[in-house]
C-alpha cells in the first residue's frame, strides 16, 4: 500500500516579501514589449513549486504571474509567493482551450497597469512597483494546467494582436516530474507536446529517483526534444538569468512536430474567430469547468458563451473537489488516502488540497498526490482568507467523485464511531 509521508511541521509556501536588487532584465524599457516565460508540465511535476523558489529572488520582483488552474476550486494562489496585485488566476477552465479570452484580458490588465506605472513615474528605472501609480511589470510568467495542450497557447502569444503589440514570447519552460515521467508520457500526449515545445526542460523530483533512472528519462527526453536544455530543477532555480534570460521563441528550433501543432492551433483559432458570428449559446465544455475566474482578491463571475466546442482533453478525465465544513481527522483522511492511491494511483492524476485537520487546530495542511507519489504534507503558517474549510481538488482519470465521496464517508464515518 502506498504510504503517505507523516505530517511534519514545515511551511508550504516561501515568503513573498523580496528584498530590495537589480532586476533580471537589464533591457527592458518603457516602450519595449514585455518578455513573456510560459511555465509548463505535467500534473503535479512541480511548476507552482519551481515558480516559488523563482519569485523570491530579487531578480525577479517585478515578474507577475497568471496562473492557469484546471477544477472547481482554484488552490493555487493560495500557494504561490505573490502578492494580489501580482498574481492573476484563471480558474475558468484550461487556456489551451475555454479561457483564452481571459488570458489576453489578463495581458491586457497588466499592460494597463504597467501603463499608469510608468504614468505615474514607476518605471523600470526607479525600480519601484506599488502605490497607487499601479505597478511596474517588467516581465510575465504563464503557469499553465498540467493537462495542458500548449499549442494554443503559444499561438496565441505569438499571433494575438491585443498580446503581441505589448509582449513577446520570450521562452518556454517545462517541468518534468522524474518519478512519473516514463508513465505519463506513455499515457498522456499533453506531456509530450508539452516536452516537445520546450526551450529548457526542468528535471523535478531526482532526489526521489536513482542515477539510472534520471539517464534513462535523459535519453527519452533528448529523443522527443533534442533542442532543449536539461536541468535539474535545484541548479535552474539558482540561475534565474539562465532559466528565463530573455531570446525569442523560435518554434522553427523546435522541430516539424511544432510548427505542426501551431498551424493547427492557428487553424482553430481562425475556425472559432467565424463561429463567433454565429448565435451564440452558452453550454459546458468540460464537466470539471468551474464557473468563475479571478483576478486573485477580487473574484468576479463571468458567464462564459462559447460558439463551439472545443474541449481538447480526453474524456476520460475527470476534476472535481471535495469540500468539508467541519474539521477532518489527519489519520482518517491519511489511510484513506494510501487506500486510494494504492488502488487507483495510476489513475489518480492529481490531488490537492487544503484541509483543516481536527489534530492540528489554526494550522491548514496542504496535501500534494501525483498518481501513486504522496509528498510530504506542510502546514501553511495561517488560512489564506476567511475559507477555513477542507477543500480538496481531484483530476483523475475514469474514477468518478461518487466513489471518491462514498470511500470518502466510509473513512470519515469510522473515525467518527471509535
Ligand atoms: N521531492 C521533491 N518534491 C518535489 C519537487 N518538486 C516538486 N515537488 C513536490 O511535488 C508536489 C507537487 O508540486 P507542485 O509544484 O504543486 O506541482 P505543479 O506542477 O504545480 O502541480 P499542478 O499545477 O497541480 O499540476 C508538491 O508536494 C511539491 O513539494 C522536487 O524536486 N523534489
Amino acid at each position: 500500500m502506498t504510504r503517505t509521508p507523516e505530517l511534519k511541521a514545515s511551511t508550504a509556501v516561501p515568503p513573498a516579501a523580496l528584498p530590495d536588487d537589480e532586476s533580471l532584465s537589464t533591457t527592458t524599457t518603457s516602450s519595449s514589449p514585455t518578455p513573456v516565460t510560459v511555465l509548463t508540465g505535467f500534473l503535479g511535476s512541480g511548476k507552482t513549486t519551481a515558480l516559488n523558489a523563482l519569485l523570491v529572488q530579487p531578480a525577479l520582483r517585478h515578474t507577475a504571474v497568471i496562473i492557469n488552474e484546471f477544477g472547481e476550486v482554484g488552490l493555487d494562489h493560495h500557494l504561490v509567493a505573490r502578492t494580489e496585485e501580482d498574481l492573476v488566476l484563471l480558474a475558468n477552465g484550461c487556456i489551451c482551450c475555454t479561457v483564452r479570452g481571459d488570458l489576453i484580458g489578463a495581458f491586457t490588465m497588466l499592460a494597463e497597469q504597467r501603463a499608469k506605472a510608468e504614468g505615474a513615474g514607476n518605471g523600470p528605472e526607479k525600480g519601484t512597483a506599488d502605490g497607487a501609480g499601479g505597478r511596474f511589470v517588467e516581465r510575465v510568467i504563464v503557469e499553465t494546467t498540467g493537462l495542458a495542450d500548449p499549442a494554443p497557447i503559444l499561438h496565441t502569444l505569438m499571433s494575438d494582436p491585443a498580446v503581441t503589440a505589448k509582449y513577446r514570447l520570450a521562452n518556454v519552460v517545462a517541468t518534468v516530474d522524474a518519478v512519473n515521467a516514463e508513465g505519463t508520457l506513455d499515457r498522456h500526449a499533453e506531456a509530450v507536446k508539452q516536452v516537445a515545445v520546450a526551450d529548457r526542460l526542468l528535471l523535478t523530483k531526482t532526489d526521489l529517483v536513482d542515477a539510472a533512472a534520471r539517464d534513462r528519462l535523459v535519453a527519452r527526453l533528448r529523443a522527443i526534444n533534442p533542442a532543449a536544455d536539461i536541468v535539474d530543477v535545484a541548479q535552474a532555480i539558482t540561475q534565474p538569468e539562465t532559466l528565463l534570460g530573455d531570446d525569442t521563441y523560435d518554434p522553427a528550433r523546435r522541430g516539424a512536430d511544432v510548427e505542426a501543432w501551431l498551424r493547427v492551433a492557428a487553424y482553430e483559432d481562425d475556425a472559432e474567430d467565424g463561429a463567433e458570428d454565429e448565435p451564440e449559446h452558452a453550454h459546458d465544455h468540460h464537466d470539471h469547468d468551474s464557473d468563475y475566474a479571478q483576478h486573485a482578491g477580487h473574484a468576479h463571475d463571468h458567464a462564459h458563451t462559447h460558439a463551439h466546442d472545443r474541449n481538447r482533453h480526453d474524456d476520460h478525465i475527470k476534476a472535481f473537489s471535495i469540500i468539508r465544513d467541519q474539521p477532518v481527522s489527519w489519520a482518517g483522511l491519511q489511510t484513506w488516502l494510501e487506500m486510494i492511491a494504492g488502488m487507483r494511483g495510476d489513475d489518480l492524476l492529481r490531488v490537492k488540497g487544503i484541509v483543516n485537520v481536527i489534530e492540528h487546530p489554526g494550522q491548514p495542511v496542504v496535501i500534494h498526490g501525483v498518481q501513486h507519489l504522496f509528498h510530504p504534507p506542510a502546514f501553511l503558517p495561517a488560512w489564506p482568507d476567511a475559507d477555513h474549510r477542507t477543500r480538496i481538488v481531484f483530476i483523475t482519470r475514469d474514477i468518478e467523485r461518487d466513489l471518491v465521496e462514498d470511500t470518502l464517508r466510509i473513512f470519515e464515518s469510522r473515525r467518527t464511531r471509535r
